[in-house]
């Protein structure tokens, strides 16, 4: 079972802060700065995807040089990232699905991972295979709270991450799901905030989104 291997590692970092940024680094002159501004407001669980070729040397960076921020990798969707990412510094993997081959590799390269969802299906699977924690995503067009809700009955020992499509205007909504721990979202890092180097402003988003119910 993945759930022994990880332990609660995946459940504690979910319950850290009751958002977790999705970013992606354009620039990795933004990585640290960016991530320095997230933590002073109180964001500490960082997801950099590897959206873009910035991603590994981005974690990197972050991991090595921003006291507090617990540095996870996310868009996890072949098997080699895995052992890259963990040397890079990742503490756990974020996927928007999960695959056999994406099961091994959480499994060899031991870095805890929250596995993308979408359907009942797809969260038994996800369930067989020792996952507890998840994502769903996309979480608003999967079907929202009334999805999360709907799930909650017969698959009521999942607890979810739910991102994509999410708002500081929507989010509380989703964290008052008895399954959901924590939200992703990528509307604390704005493009043209990362740009203009306007790093109060990161700051500013992430204090609201941790001051958002936590559980
Ligand atoms: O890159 C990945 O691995 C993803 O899973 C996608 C992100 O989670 C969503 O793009 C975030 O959604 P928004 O907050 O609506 O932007």
């Amino acid at each position: 079972m993945i759930n022994a291997l990880y332990k609660d590692e995946v459940l504690d970092i979910m319950r850290t802060s009751p958002v977790i940024p999705v970013i992606a680094i354009d620039d990795i002159a933004h990585a640290v700065p960016l991530a320095k501004a997230l933590v002073a407001g109180g964001i500490r669980v960082l997801e950099v995807t590897l959206r873009t070729v910035h991603g590994l040397a981005a974690i990197r960076a972050m991991a090595e040089q921003v006291p507090g921020a617990i540095v996870g990798v996310g868009t996890l969707t072949h098997p080699d990232e895995f052992a890259a990412a963990r040397d890079a510094g990742a503490v756990f993997g974020v996927s928007p699905g999960l695959t056999p081959a994406l099961i091994a590799a959480a499994k060899s390269s031991g870095l805890p991972l929250l596995p993308g969802v979408m359907t009942p299906s797809e969260v038994m699977t996800a369930r067989e295979a020792g996952f507890r924690q998840l994502k769903l995503f996309p979480a608003v067009p999967a079907g929202g709270v009334g999805m999360l809700n709907a799930i909650a009955g017969p698959l009521a020992d999942i607890t979810f991450c739910p991102t994509g499509g999410i708002s500081i205007d929507t989010a509380a909504q989703f964290l008052a799901c008895k399954n959901v721990a924590c939200v992703g979202g990528s509307w604390l890092t704005p493009k043209a905030a990362l740009q203009a180097g306007d790093w109060a402003q990161i700051t500013a988003l992430a204090t609201a989104a941790s001051q958002l119910r936590a559980k």
